[in-house]
Parts: structure tokens; C-alpha cells; sequence
């Protein structure tokens, strides 16, 4: 049995994550946690788990959650994760990280994406970046997994089969992506109220949006060469879901059929990314850990479709992928609905 605590229990992540975790009968949920001191049940805040989880919130100390687990899912906004963290790590429990405190190697980088100095910077670089279908072989030893991003896993696994067979310039890239509002959180805030966002579409983070560099980095990395992006996000009135749509450039004039080859090969043992020939929508992935991706052109321009659930793989799904890695379990515990 694999004792588990949730960090940010309140949250929408947090909901998802207790959902997957609840399907894996080796799996005791032993903490949840808020900031809150009246200690409501996990059923007052989610109404969803009625009768599925008798466990309440509490408001506890790093200290405390190692007492009672092996493994945290940190659901905490950016800032306040990486001021437990340090702690959970020295008390012995190994940790999936959902914000993105730990996905950027350089805190130079993180301060001027996040306008916040890093408190724990000499993690930075060495945290294990956990997008599986990029290199699963480092996630089973970590102690600390930095989950990726919504947007950024859309992006980067839409482009990562032309990034890493060269076809592509690696600059000037242009990602045009659209979210739903769960991916903004459960916090209160005007631009999330129904009337502000519904009916409504709207561009936000026009050259400015953190997953500018976390995209950047990994492709980087992946390709070896220097990649650049023109990113923007969109805010859509739905629940969930991401739609990430691309313009790269290809180097050479190469058919769709050889692409799809390609991709079908890159992700040929990857459970949770499917190639398809028709338009990917993000209700098809609603739900669920899959990235749908498929391959289009207009004229001589190549373009991807990325849709993936944000709240799945781009958040629970895939914290849980990295924990089933870490953990033992087959990589699909609890993610096959
Ligand atoms: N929503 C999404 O689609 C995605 C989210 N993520 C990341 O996952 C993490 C959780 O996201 P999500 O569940 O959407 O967020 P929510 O806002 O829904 O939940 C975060 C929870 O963290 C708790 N919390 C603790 N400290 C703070 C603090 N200083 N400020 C605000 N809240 C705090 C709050 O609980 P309480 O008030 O009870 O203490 C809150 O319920 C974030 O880092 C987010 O960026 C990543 C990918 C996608
Ligand atoms: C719609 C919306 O607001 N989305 C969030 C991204 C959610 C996410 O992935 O955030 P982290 O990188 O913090 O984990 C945003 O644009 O900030």
C-alpha cells in the first residue's frame, strides 16, 4: 500500500487527482490539505466525492504530512509549493510538484517569467522535468518531479516528433492555443466570473505567458538547437479542455503521410498519445489522460492540432502517470476510462 498525501486538496487539480488516485486499490489517500483551520470534509469542498473519500482538510506542517506519507501531490499555486517542498524532501517524502516552481532550469529565468525570486534555486536543473513521453527513464528515482504545464504539454508533445527529427526551423513557431477556465483554478477571480468569460473568446499573456520558456526550454533540449515560439493563449468559455494549434515551418517539402509516420513512430510505445487523421476536439479528450494530435496542411504550411483535457494531461493525469512511474505501478494505473 502507497500512502499518499494531496497538498492544495481544494483545488480543481486536487479533485481530479483524488479521482484517479481513488481507482488504484494500492493507493490509501492518508492527508489532504488547506490552509483552512475549520477542517471541512474533503465531500463540503467536492461535492463530487460524497460517500468516495472519508478524509478531511487540515491545515498541516510539512512535518506532519511525512508522519503519515510516502508520496505528496503538491496542488499549490506557483510560490507556495516550492516554500514546502524543501521540507518534504528532507522528511524523507518524495514528491510530484504540480505548480511550476521546478520545470525551469536557470532561476534567472523564473524571476523574470514569474517576477519572483526562486527560494530554492539549487534544485533548478536538476529537477526531472515529467512529461513521460519525452524520457520516462529518469522519473522512477526521483525524489522530485516537476509537473508540466497545460499549455506546455499541448504544445510540446504536438511538436516534439518534428523537433526532434530536425524537419522543422526551430524558430518562429507560432502556437496559437485556447483553454478552458478551469485551467485558471478554483480561486475566485473577476476575469473567471461567468459573465466576464462566457460568450466570450480573448487572447491574455500576449508575449508575456511563463509557458513561453518552459515550451522553449524543453524543446531546446529535446532538439538540441535553440527553439523559439510565438505563444498565445486564449481564454474560451468552457469548462476543460486545450486546443493548441501550430504553424512550424517545415525545412523540405515533405509529404503528410511521411509526418504521420513519423509521429506514429516517436509515440509508438506511448499509451496516452494518439495519432489521428480527422480534426482533434477537446471534447473527445474530456476526462481523460489522452493527447489527441493530428496533422494538416494549407498550401505549403504544415499545421498541428494538440487537444488534451488540462486538467488531466495537462495537470492530474499526468501527476499520476509520473507517480505510477515512480511508484512501480504500470504507467496506466488508475487512467484508462
Ligand atoms: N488548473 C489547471 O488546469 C492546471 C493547474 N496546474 C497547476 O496546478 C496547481 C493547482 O492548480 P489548481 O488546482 O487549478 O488551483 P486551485 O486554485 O484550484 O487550487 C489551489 C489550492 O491551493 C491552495 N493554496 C495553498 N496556498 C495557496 C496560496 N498561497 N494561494 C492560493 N491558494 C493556495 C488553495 O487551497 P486553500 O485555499 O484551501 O488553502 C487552493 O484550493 C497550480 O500550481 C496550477 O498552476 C497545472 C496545470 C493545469
Ligand atoms: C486558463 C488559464 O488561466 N490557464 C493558466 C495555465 C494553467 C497552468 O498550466 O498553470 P501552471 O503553469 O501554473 O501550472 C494560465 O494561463 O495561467
Amino acid at each position: 500500500m502507497t500512502k499518499v498525501a494531496i497538498m492544495g486538496a481544494t483545488g480543481y487539480a486536487a479533485l481530479e487527482l483524488i479521482k484517479i488516485l481513488l481507482r488504484n486499490p494500492e493507493v490509501e489517500i492518508v492527508a489532504l490539505t488547506t490552509r483552512s483551520d475549520e477542517a471541512p470534509h474533503i465531500s463540503e469542498i467536492h461535492h463530487s466525492l460524497e460517500g468516495r473519500l472519508d478524509l478531511r482538510c487540515e491545515n498541516l506542517s510539512a512535518a506532519e504530512i511525512a508522519e503519515r506519507a510516502d508520496f505528496v501531490f503538491c496542488a499549490l499555486p506557483h510560490v507556495a509549493s516550492m516554500e514546502v517542498i524543501p521540507d518534504l524532501l528532507a522528511d524523507g517524502c518524495r514528491v510530484v510538484d504540480l505548480s511550476a516552481d521546478y520545470r525551469l532550469s536557470d532561476p534567472a529565468v523564473y524571476e523574470q517569467w514569474y517576477h519572483h525570486v526562486h527560494i530554492d534555486p539549487t534544485r533548478l536543473g536538476s529537477t526531472i522535468y515529467g512529461l513521460p513521453e519525452l524520457g520516462a527513464d529518469k522519473i522512477p528515482s526521483a525524489n522530485l518531479i516537476a509537473n508540466p504545464g497545460c499549455y506546455t504539454s499541448a504544445s510540446i508533445l504536438g511538436l516534439a516528433p518534428l523537433i526532434a527529427n530536425s524537419l522543422i526551423e526551430p524558430t518562429g513557431i507560432i502556437i496559437d492555443a485556447k483553454s478552458g477556465v478551469s485551467g485558471a483554478g478554483r480561486k475566485p477571480k473577476l476575469g473567471t466570473l461567468y459573465p466576464e468569460c462566457n460568450e466570450s473568446i480573448t487572447a491574455y499573456g500576449v508575449g508575456t505567458h511563463r509557458h513561453t520558456p518552459e515550451i522553449e526550454e524543453v524543446l531546446t533540449t529535446l532538439g538540441g538547437t535553440d527553439v523559439k515560439v510565438t505563444f498565445t493563449p486564449h481564454l474560451t468559455p468552457m469548462n476543460r479542455g486545450i486546443l493548441a494549434t501550430m504553424y512550424p515551418r517545415l525545412k523540405e517539402d515533405t509529404s503528410l503521410d511521411h509526418l504521420k509516420e513519423v509521429y506514429r513512430a516517436f509515440y509508438a510505445d506511448k499509451p496516452f498519445v494518439r495519432i489521428i487523421d480527422r480534426l482533434p476536439a477537446t471534447r473527445e479528450v474530456a476526462g481523460t489522460n489522452y493527447c489527441d494530435i493530428s496533422l494538416q496542411s494549407a498550401g505549403n504550411q504544415l499545421i498541428v492540432f494538440s487537444a488534451i483535457d488540462n486538467l488531466i494531461k495537462g495537470a492530474a493525469g499526468v501527476a499520476v502517470q509520473n507517480f505510477n512511474l515512480m511508484a512501480g505501478y504500470p504507467e496506466t494505473t488508475g487512467l484508462i476510462v
